[in-house]
């Protein structure tokens, strides 16, 4: 962990409310506990619905349900080809670590969900042991069949291939805390929770750590952290946007447990800054009941509003800060904010954790399969399996760590060098430069394609780095080898080089994430590129082979464009990876096709049936994009 003389500029200490806590726990949790049907898919229509409203008044009650509801779907719903797409980070362990070298690593890390398991018992969800392997199906990508294929499945036993010191590493209670602690040894390591931040600190345990709780309404620095204008009593830098909601939430607090405490399985936790309204063990019969409790005391507070996440409604005061807020103050006041060598990495798994995915430009770590649920188990033991994913990526930035202690050591150095860094009010102005990049890939893709060339040359697409094809990505860039028309100005290839091109196909097994550009990015951009559509259907020329309509599914709201001035169209959908990749199992599609905003406006009556987003390449040097007709389409960036 990098020691930094964080200090406070303006730091706040309210007292804390008496002991946070749950309250009309109901003795006995029923179990199993109810079921949602599958609601995934409705997921994103519901999230349009409630972000029409601006506050509790003006959201429909169904609708905080619904969204609630899809937010916790069952274990199965398509977690097989979730975790199909999303193999693990250390399927691509070389490619990333090359990628971020030499540049350091901050790591945020969501609680509930990611490190520990859901379980029914907010005050019992330790962090987990549950490291449980999933099955993932055929995997054809190498380095994946490495890692994976002596891994048996569904082992309490980690993957034993990679690390040596992992081998055969059995169940452990602390091995996720252990993980952690050792991953904060190389990198600033910060835990970003809905809860409360005492509470959350009472679970992980590890002081080195800096801890955002209550959605980052509360930051603190590690204990050992010293400067001028740190808070005298603790030698600790605190961060409190939301102070003056204390009393408030406390009043409300009391008025939820009065309200609720007739209704079965209700419980209210206080989080300081916040509340939450859980509903896992109340029987889906009342869930609208209880919203309506919920609903009614809110009408009193203006100032308070109300997200739905796992089985559970949140309360918050409206200020304008949240997870994505507190990465950034936290790069700030680490002093990493707009250094290009930075690399954030995000792992949540739940709604509230988009809007850190959504930071310009975006941490990027897709965080552990979002949306599984508690698993009945014969036993009776409910185990989930979702922190995998999670301790796969710290895991691997462990591993970078210890790789490439050298250059994270002289990062530290240079960093020391610097004006130190202030736990500041306010937020960056500019988000940091970083390289994105994502740890997807698909293992239903076709056959991974030939090695690169070694007799390229320098200015050929073959020797472009993975890194510089992500740049293509970012910058919205296209790479030289465009198709039948080519680029029409010729320019060498590499990222910041304008290319002309229309539309892209790119394999669906390279299509690795697709985010929004950062604003400035956007700005830049904006005339001539911003944002892509991913089309699929009828109108589209030269549409690849079965590719067709499919339902929205299991994609992160980060895909949305944000900022955007390219019309939009009325109903805006968004068509995900996995279908793309349940087309391709199908249909042998070849990929999605990437089509400039100039596209939208020759085509209005396909408007509906195409979607809108910022896309990143991660598209090995060696595989080649095609794309057509650069004259039609005007010009990418
Ligand atoms: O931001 P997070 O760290 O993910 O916290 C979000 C909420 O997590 C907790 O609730 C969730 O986990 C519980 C324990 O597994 C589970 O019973 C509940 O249904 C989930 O919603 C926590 O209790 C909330 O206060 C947090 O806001």
């Amino acid at each position: 962990m990098t020691k930094q003389n964080v200090v406070v500029q303006e730091a706040v200490t309210m007292a804390v409310p008496p002991a946070p806590a749950v309250a009309n726990s109901s003795p006995m949790f029923p179990y199993p506990p109810p079921r949602a049907p599958p609601g995934y898919a409705i997921r994103k229509k519901l999230l349009k619905q409630l972000e029409i409203g601006t506050g509790i008044n003006s959201g429909r009650i169904s609708a905080w349900v619904e969204s609630m509801r899809a937010s916790s779907p069952t274990h199965d719903d398509g977690r097989t080809s979730w975790m199909l797409e999303h193999p693990s980070a250390l399927s691509m362990f070389e490619e990333i670590a090359k990628m971020s070298k030499g540049k350091q690593i901050v790591m945020f890390l969501d609680y509930d969900g990611t490190l520990s398991p859901i379980v029914d018992d907010p005050e019992c969800a330790f962090m987990s042991d549950a490291v449980r392997l999933d099955p993932l199906p055929t995997p054809t990508v190498p380095s994946i069949n490495r890692l994976l294929l002596c891994s048996p499945p569904c082992t309490r036993h980690y993957r034993p291939c990679l690390f040596p010191s992992m081998r055969e590493q059995p169940a452990n209670p602390s091995f996720m805390r252990d993980a952690v602690r050792d991953v904060a040894k190389y990198f600033p390591t910060a835990i970003v929770s809905g809860r409360c931040r005492d509470k959350v600190y009472s679970f992980v345990q590890l002081a080195e750590l800096y801890y955002a709780g209550s959605h980052g309404m509360d930051i603190k620095g590690p204990d050992t952290i010293r400067g001028p204008k740190c808070i005298q009593n603790n030698e600790s830098a605190l961060y409190q946007p939301a102070s003056e909601f204390i009393p408030m939430i406390d009043e409300v607090y009391k008025a939820l447990l009065k309200k609720t405490k007739s209704i079965p399985g209700a419980k209210v936790e206080n989080n300081k800054f916040c509340l939450s309204v859980h509903f896992r063990c109340v029987d889906e019969k009342r869930w609208n009941g209880l919203a309506e409790q919920v609903k009614s005391v809110l009408r009193e507070y203006p100032k308070l509003c109300l997200t739905a996440g796992r089985k559970v409604l949140e309360i918050r005061p409206t200020i304008k800060w949240d997870k994505g807020k507190a990465l950034e103050f936290l790069l700030e006041s680490l002093g990493l904010a707009n250094c290009n060598d930075v690399l954030p990495v995000y792992i949540g798994d739940d709604r509230t954790d988009e809007d850190a995915f959504k930071v310009p430009p975006p941490p990027l770590l897709h965080g552990p399969w979002p949306c599984s649920e508690v698993t009945p188990t014969p036993g009776g033991t409910p185990t989930i399996p979702t922190s995998n994913r999670a301790l796969d990526v710290i895991i691997f930035a462990r591993s970078c760590g210890r790789g490439d202690k050298a250059s994270a050591s002289s990062c530290r150095r240079s960093r020391r060098t610097q004006t130190p860094p202030t736990l500041c009010r306010s937020p960056p102005r500019q988000a940091p430069s970083t390289v994105l990049f994502s740890f997807e890939l698909s293992a239903a893709s076709p056959p991974p394609p030939p090695p690169p060339s070694s007799s390229s040359s320098s200015s050929s697409m073959e020797d472009l780095s993975l890194s510089s094809c992500l740049l293509w990505g970012l910058w919205g860039l296209c790479p030289p080898r465009v198709g039948p028309s080519g680029p029409p100005d010729g320019a060498s290839c590499g990222p910041r080089t304008t290319r002309y091109c229309s539309c892209l196909s790119v394999p669906f097994s390279h299509v690795s994430f697709m985010h929004s550009l950062s604003p400035s990015q956007e700005r830049k951009n904006m005339k001539s590129f911003n944002g892509v559509m991913v089309t699929a259907g009828e109108g589209v020329p030269a549409a690849p082979r079965g590719v067709e309509e499919g339902k929205p599914k299991g994609v992160n709201s980060s895909t949305k464009i944000e900022n955007s001035n390219v019309p939009q169209p009325k109903r805006r959908q968004t068509y995900g990876y996995e279908w793309g990749v349940k087309r391709l199992q199908q249909d042998e599609a070849r990929g999605v096709y990437l089509y400039p905003p100039t596209y939208q406006r020759r085509r209005k009556r396909d408007l509906e049936k195409e979607t809108y987003v910022n896309f990143l390449f991660n598209v090995p040097p060696h595989v080649s994009l095609h794309g057509n007709d650069a004259a039609q389409y005007g010009r990418i960036k």
